[in-house]
């Protein structure tokens, strides 16, 4: 299904172009003078999860903040290039970035649940988008938890704090908040840096079942995490992409010496 691209051998794109979920065409990210992302072009397939990887600073988050327009945040941020979705570029100016959020969700590294209960953090995001049902709300918060595996530990304490659950079950929480809005692609940035082994079991067991319902890409500095997970992975460096493809190869026969460098703990 794959074919290497002409452009750069060492980037995979994909031959079957209605298994494309998101793609960037020549990214290039400014922080005032500091060129962060430097023209990066990148193709991610549907229902699959790829791992960005790399050296602290190299630029994995700016990539992956821009993919959903967070950067726009930012004052001193500019992006050009393309991000298409479905046809759209998602960088263009007259885009409804709000509901352009509801299909491309974002998790962050550090859980941030809001001050509220369980229930609610779930059920806010739908009410903001205009859902008022109560039952249609229960259903989608039930579904949601479900998904994110955390349903049988707090089904019987829906409207306790959210600030009450362990980090892990608090990550969980806000991939169901996520999901609850039902976006095709949903970008993670560290999701488990701050979690225990047992919650980055769980988060991990999560995303690989999500993968049925959604496309997912995935900053990730822990190597066995993306190795385990991963179906594919790019190899950040210095603002490019250096190497991509399917994550076996990049682990165990990588192009370039680079990555092999950083895949084996090597790096300088
Ligand atoms: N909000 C910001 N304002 C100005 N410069 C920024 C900002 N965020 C990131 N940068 C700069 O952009 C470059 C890329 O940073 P980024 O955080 O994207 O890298 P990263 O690969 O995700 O790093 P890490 O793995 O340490 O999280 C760095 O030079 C960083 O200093």
């Amino acid at each position: 299904m794959k074919s290497q691209s002409t452009q750069n051998t060492n980037i995979i794109t994909l031959k079957d172009k209605s298994t494309v979920a998101l793609e960037t065409n020549d990214l290039h990210v400014y922080y005032g003078d500091n060129e962060a992302i430097k023209g990066v072009s990148l193709e991610f397939e549907k229902n699959k999860i790829t791992s960005l990887i790399g050296p602290s600073g190299c630029g994995k988050s700016t990539y992956l903040r821009s993919l959903n327009r967070m950067n726009d945040e930012i004052e001193i941020a500019k992006v050009t290039g393309e991000i298409l979705y479905k046809g759209v570029d998602v960088n263009a100016s007259n885009i409804d970035v709000f509901e352009m959020r509801k299909n491309i969700g974002m998790v962050f590294q550090r859980p941030n649940p809001f001050s509220k209960s369980i229930y609610d953090n779930i059920a806010f995001a739908l009410k903001r988008h205009g859902l008022k049902d109560k039952n249609e709300l229960d259903e989608i918060v039930e579904t949601s938890l479900k998904q994110a595996a955390l349903w049988d530990q707090v089904k019987d304490n829906l409207h306790k704090s959210a600030l009450a659950l362990s980090g892990g079950q608090q990550q969980r929480l806000c991939i169901a908040r996520a999901i609850a809005l039902k976006p095709d692609i949903l970008l993670l940035d560290e999701p488990a840096s701050a979690l225990d082994p047992i919650s980055t079991a769980q988060v991990e067991e999560t995303l690989l079942e999500l993968k049925e319902n959604y496309s997912i890409i995935i900053v990730t500095h822990n190597m066995q995490q993306a190795s385990r997970i991963s179906d594919y992975t790019a190899f950040f460096y210095l603002g490019n992409v250096l190497e991509y493809d399917d994550t076996r190869k990049v682990f165990t026969r990588p192009k370039i010496q680079k990555t092999e460098d950083y895949v084996s703990g090597n790096f300088g």
